[in-house]
């Protein structure tokens, strides 16, 4: 996943003396820490060391001490983090404790798959709107939410307070699409379609585009042929392990 960065990341957010600043990395590794500390919770750990968070995760060990060291977490000495205590802080700094209310735009193929995925809840999202420019689509109930017409857009966005706008109509169609959310007051997109979105500074854009990271893994494929082909091979060799969006 890629970021389009447009103005300043919000500021204090209240309960902290100050919003602190992390870096990108960190921020998109924060969310497989997160996961991996509510698997543990749902297991039964209270405490976790943090190369057993690590590993959980798929990160190596320094660098989790090191991005947790931003939220002001160190764990203790002997005993690790506390599990419950940590998610709390992850949840806060994401924003996550907000429940923050999601549209999605363009319910063909993916929208539909997206709107019809119960997992967003867990994960501290709600989506609360679906639009569509087809009429076909419009009426149509996804997981208990009715398709909208996209022309409703402006006012659901005023009236159902959402923050966060999903775009999976055609590369065509997104900029538009873009264009409405921004003036409706949204500042923060999620873009399917391959198409680089223009926006205001202060609107935050991320990208989502699985050919990419498969471009990416055919890349690493390429290479290992090429060393297998070599005398020595692949020994030696760790294994590569990335999340989309990091
Ligand atoms: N990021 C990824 O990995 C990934 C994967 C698959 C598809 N995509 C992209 O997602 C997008 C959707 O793909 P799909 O297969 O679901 O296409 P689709 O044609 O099935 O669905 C697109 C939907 O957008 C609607 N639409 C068109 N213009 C609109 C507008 N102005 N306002 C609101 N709705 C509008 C259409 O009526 C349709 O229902 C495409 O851009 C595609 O390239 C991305």
């Amino acid at each position: 996943m890629s970021q389009q960065r447009h103005g300043n990341t919000p500021g204090n957010a209240g309960a902290v003396p100050a919003f602190p600043d992390l870096p990108e990395a960190t921020i998109a590794r924060l969310p497989e820490y997160l996961r991996a500390l509510h698997n543990l919770a749902e297991a039964g750990s209270d405490t976790i060391s943090s190369e057993g968070l690590a590993a959980a995760a798929g990160v190596n060990s320094a660098k989790l001490r090191k991005d947790l060291s931003h939220l002001g977490s160190y764990g203790t000495r002997g005993v690790g983090y506390d599990v419950t205590l940590l998610i709390d802080q992850i949840e806060y700094i994401l924003g996550l404790d907000q429940r923050r209310a999601v549209a999605l735009v363009g319910v063909g193929n993916l929208g539909h798959a997206l709107a019809g995925y119960d997992g967003f809840a867990s994960r501290g999202f709600r989506i609360v709107a679906l639009f569509d420019a087809d009429l076909e689509q419009v009426g149509k109930a996804i997981n208990g939410l009715t398709v909208r017409h996209v022309g409703e857009l402006r006012r659901a966005v005023v009236e159902d307070g959402i923050t966060i706008g999903v775009i999976s109509t055609p590369p065509s169609a997104a900029q538009g699409v873009a264009d409405d959310l921004v003036a409706a007051g949204v500042t923060s997109i999620l873009n399917f379609a391959p198409c680089v979105l223009s926006v205001p500074a202060g609107v935050d854009v991320r990208k989502v585009d699985l050919a990419i990271e498969l471009q990416i893994l055919s890349f690493h494929e390429h290479r290992k042929a090429s060393l297998t082909a070599l005398p020595g091979g692949l020994v030696g060799e760790g294994g590569n392990q990335e999340a989309v969006g990091s």
